[in-house]
């Protein structure tokens, strides 16, 4: 690890009443010193701070509290001096140049937050917390973020690592005395710890759908034929919100979202870009795009006009889009249009062609009748996955990756076991689970995801 001294803006880029300047490595203290002449930095005290003008040469820059962390007493445990401004981005700009002058250098991407996980304050699985406590925008992506930087997952997960580590030296004794037969590990104590690991693995695992409702939301697609009323839910729908629509990258192609928040849960409804062209378009775009819609989808609400005789093309697509993860509701709409008897007969002609799970809601969005009912079912299905829910939620998918691998990992040395392969492979096998699980907490790592991980970090943290 180099140990450049680093400089960035901490707090956002434009007019506050302070911004706050963070600088961090050996000589820290001296570089801002250079500018800082009232006060002999050096000589005072860790979490003290102190009031002065902060100077370019002769000229005072800006009038400045300058906070003091000594190593190892710091965010990154290396000496700390922030600097607080009053928040003029034009000032924050020429206290940078200036520190830059004395002999700092800009930070890079999460290069604080790096620090302070190379430097060993915090795992890698907190790095990625901060970024989600930052990003956090609701009550439910905020606590689930605090508790994985206070530790939770890598708690969750030293307790099975050391278990197997225990396993591990015992079957590379048994390697190292090849030639004696013997057996160190007891094979069925080592089957009861797997079964413990997978258990513990695939409850894990499966709060990450959870966790993904709460860090991405929910994705919804809105499906129906032409006419069937689809923009007219959608704004009902929003009425009470502000939509917010967003171009994600990313993805194969462009999506609209518009968010709907549903009791402290966000639900995407998600456009196609380009969907609502020209009804020859609509004819031939038919069945792909609603699959390219459906694709990424957890929940398809379908759209069928409770006016309408005829249901077979919407059965079809219905049939054609179906998938065992995607939750199913349908809608009849604009229910103000026909008497209660037709909409009973169109719920039995979905009940006996579609052999799916599936909710059944008569909605008019004109009317505004029954839209509750079906916003109660969207978050349903968040309470559902709540409920499955451990303490611990995943919402990485590099955790959750990881997670996997290493399940996988325990499959084998099951098989191992179950089919007595040999201990070469039984210790092959115990290694690669314990170094995925090792990933998630950066024990095991290497430099391209650190990489990946800290430049998605926004500069100054
Ligand atoms: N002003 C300021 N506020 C901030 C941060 C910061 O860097 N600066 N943080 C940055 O992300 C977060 C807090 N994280 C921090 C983590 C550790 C230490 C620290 O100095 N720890 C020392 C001293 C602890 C103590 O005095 O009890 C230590 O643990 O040794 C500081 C901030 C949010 N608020
Ligand atoms: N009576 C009644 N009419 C409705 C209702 N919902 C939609 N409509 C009408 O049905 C027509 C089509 O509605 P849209 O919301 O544009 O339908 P769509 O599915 O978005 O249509 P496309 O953009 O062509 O795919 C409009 O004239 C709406 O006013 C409803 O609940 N009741």
């Amino acid at each position: 690890m180099n140990n450049d001294t680093i400089c960035a803006l901490a707090t956002a880029n434009g007019v506050g009443a302070l911004g706050i300047i963070r600088v961090s490595g050996n000589d820290a203290l001296s570089v801002v010193q250079k500018s800082f002449p009232g006060k002999k930095l050096e000589k005072q005290k860790s979490h003290t701070i102190h009031y002065g003008y902060f100077m370019d040469d002769e000229e005072a820059i800006d009038e400045v509290m300058v906070s003091i962390f000594l190593a190892p007493k710091s965010f990154t445990t290396e000496n700390s001096v922030e600097i607080a401004f009053h928040g003029s981005p034009h000032i924050g700009k020429r206290i940078l140049e200036t520190l830059t002058k004395n002999g700092a250098r800009m930070a890079k991407a999460g290069e604080f937050t790096l620090r302070a996980f190379i430097n060993g304050r915090i795992d890698l699985s907190q790095a990625e917390a901060i970024a989600d406590v930052i990003a956090s925008e609701n009550e439910a992506s905020r606590k689930v973020a605090i508790s994985q930087l206070k530790g939770g997952i890598t708690n969750e997960i030293s307790i099975l690592r050391t278990d197997l580590l225990n396993f591990v030296s015992l079957i590379e004794l048994e390697l190292d005395f090849a030639e004696e037969d013997v057996e160190f590990a007891d094979r069925s104590a080592l089957k009861g710890l797997l079964d413990k690991i997978e258990l513990k693995l695939d409850s894990l695992i499966e709060s990450f759908q959870y966790g993904n409702a709460i860090k991405n939301g929910t994705a919804v697609a809105i499906i129906g034929k032409p006419n069937a009323g689809k923009s007219t839910l959608l704004n009902a729908l929003l009425k009470e919100e502000r939509a917010i629509v967003s171009n994600i990258a990313g993805t194969t192609r462009d999506t609209i979202e518009e968010i709907l928040h549903i009791k402290g849960h966000a639900f995407r409804l998600i456009d196609t870009a380009g969907l609502r062209e020209t009804q020859d378009e609509i004819e031939a775009i038919g069945v792909k795009k609603a699959r390219e819609k459906v694709e990424n989808a957890n929940i398809l609400v379908y759209l069928a006009d409770a006016a309408t005789e005829d249901y077979s093309e919407d059965i079809e697509m219905i049939r054609s889009l179906q998938r065992d993860d995607l939750k199913l509701i349908i809608c009849a709409t604009k229910i103000d249009e026909v008497l209660p008897p037709k909409y009973e007969t169109v719920e039995d002609i979905f009940r006996s062609k579609i052999d799916h799970d599936f909710d059944f809601i008569r909605i008019s969005a004109v009317e505004n009748q029954n839209i509750q009912d079906l916003k109660n079912e969207l978050s349903s299905y968040v309470e559902q996955l709540k409920s499955q829910e451990n303490n611990v939620v995943i919402t990485n998918q590099r955790h959750f990756e990881a997670l996997q691998k290493s399940l996988n990992a325990a499959h084998k040395v099951k098989e191992a076991i179950a089919f007595q392969i040999s201990t070469e492979l039984l210790a092959y096998e115990l290694r690669n689970a314990l170094e995925h699980l090792g990933e998630i907490s950066g024990e095991v790592t290497n430099d391209e995801v650190l990489g990946n991980i800290f430049s998605k970090f926004c500069i100054g943290k």
